[in-house]
């Protein structure tokens, strides 16, 4: 029996993993990109920084093993190694203008909004009893109702003291997206698939020496090189198979693999048109995120005890150090801005985006600008194939979407972290999508 053919359009980590499982499936598959660089949301800035140091510019932490069990698969196949994540000191809020280690929050803000801010998590985490079935989120009870719902009205019930509900709010916006553009039943999912895991297993990996080493790997195995500088600008598709077209030449396959973020996905013309609702796919909300990468001659941070986390009630939201495991005097301070906040980073100037780092990380931490050698900015939402952090479906967005993204439309096949059952916006997610799709072909 003759094996299908696929194409896989776009390299990120959905596409890549979607690659390579057809491949050792026997499935022969061209990979398409229209970048000059495989990866997409996997960026690592390896020549950017002093002393050989580098920082992730997009997808970064990792989950434990029993959490996010498909990409340490693939970290353990590929002998990449893995790189335990921060220090056993304090994390740094800044709240009000004042700067406490966590062990003394509760007398920065006070008994009745710690009080608060612990019954927030609370909440949260009982948001997971409306999800039977994380795949099935379009199918809860009271589905429709809970995806009208924005997470700020949520919070509004929830009548947090003003100093809680800015750490809740805070929270929300910088994992997810600002809370009135975030749909209930898709944070209620977050907390299902969340449900039975404990706060150290969360976020405490890097792929060892950078998460660009994981994408490299997985291309490596590829025997038809991804095609960079590829964009693909239509798909023409009948019951027998795929046209698409990329760089003026037509590339013919039984099946395609589209994993673009649906940012950017009606920047290719599909013949005949895609259905509502992935004519507007466009519509499906996303989380504004920057990251400034700010590299200081030392971690001064490390001096004051604290481990470089910050919460603050500034624009900048979180910072974290990137360089936890790097040698050097140096350090890189990632200050990750979300929501609201970000929405406007797009108008903004690489240089007014690292100044305007620069001052809030001064404010938190008084003469740490005099250290301060260089910066980077990743403006997720002003990339032509991104136009995007990652998804976090808004008000509305689960009714109209979920099923959609999770089913073949004929030959054609999503992926990517918008499309994944479990992790939404996670590496996790991007490469389960990618799995997924290439069990479509093969099964
Ligand atoms: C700032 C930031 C921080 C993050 N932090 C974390 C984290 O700590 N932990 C975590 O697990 N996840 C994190 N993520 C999420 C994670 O990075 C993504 O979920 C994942 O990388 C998405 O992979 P993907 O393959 O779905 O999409 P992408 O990586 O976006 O891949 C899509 C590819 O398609 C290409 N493309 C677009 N249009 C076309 C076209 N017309 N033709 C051909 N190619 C096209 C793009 O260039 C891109 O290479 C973060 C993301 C961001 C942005």
């Amino acid at each position: 029996e003759e094996k299908p053919s696929a194409i896989v359009v776009g390299a990120g980590l959905a596409g890549l993993s979607a690659a390579y499982e057809l491949q050792q499936q026997g499935v022969e598959v061209t990979v398409l990109e229209a970048q000059t660089r495989i990866g997409g949301r996997v960026h690592t800035l390896y020549n950017a920084f002093d002393q050989w140091q580098y920082a992730e510019a997009g997808g970064e932490l990792l989950d434990g093993a029993e959490v996010h069990p498909q990409i340490h698969a693939y970290v353990e196949q590929f002998d990449l190694g893995l790189e335990e994540v921060g220090y056993d000191s304090d994390t740094a809020y800044f709240i009000d203008g004042q700067r406490v280690p966590e062990s003394e929050l509760e007398n920065l803000i006070g008994a009745k909004a710690m009080a608060d801010y612990d019954r927030f998590w609370e909440e949260l985490a009982e948001l997971a009893q409306y999800v039977p079935d994380p795949a099935k989120l379009h199918q809860a009870p009271n589905a429709a109702e809970l995806d009208q719902q924005s997470v700020a009205q949520w919070l509004d019930g929830l009548e947090l003291a003003p100093k809680a509900r800015t750490l809740a709010e805070h929270h929300i916006r910088g994992e997810y997206a600002e809370p009135s553009r975030l749909s209930l039943l898709f944070l209620a999912h977050q907390a299902k698939v969340y449900e039975d895991v404990e706060d150290d297993q969360v976020e405490i990996y890097r792929v060892a020496g950078g998460n660009t080493r994981l994408v490299d790997a997985l291309s490596r195995q590829l025997k038809k090189p991804v095609l960079l500088d590829h964009p693909v600008t239509e798909i023409h598709h009948n019951e027998q198979g795929v046209d698409v077209v990329a760089a003026g030449k037509v590339f013919r396959a039984d099946y395609a693999i589209v994993t673009v973020p649906a940012k950017v996905l009606n920047h290719i013309r599909f013949t005949p048109a895609l259905a509502a609702p992935l004519d507007r796919a466009q519509a499906l909300s996303y989380g504004s995120h920057t990251k400034v990468m700010l590299q200081y001659k030392q971690r001064f941070w490390l001096n004051a005890n604290l481990n470089g986390d910050t919460v603050a009630d500034l624009p900048l939201g979180w910072t974290w150090e990137a360089t936890d495991q790097q040698a050097g005097d140096a350090g890189i301070l990632t200050v990750y801005t979300s929501g609201r906040f970000a929405d406007g980073d797009r108008f903004k100037t690489e240089a007014e985006l690292i100044n305007s780092a620069r001052d809030q990380v001064a404010q938190v931490y008084p003469g740490a600008d005099q250290l301060f050698l260089h910066g980077e900015t990743q403006a997720w939402l002003r990339l032509p194939w991104q136009q995007g952090g990652y998804s976090a479906y808004g008000p509305g967005d689960v009714t109209r979407y979920w099923q959609a993204f999770r089913q073949p439309q004929g030959r054609l096949i999503w992926a990517g972290e918008h499309t994944a059952d479990r992790y939404v916006g996670y590496l996790e997610g991007a490469i389960r999508s990618g799995q997924r799709a290439a069990r479509v072909i093969t099964r």
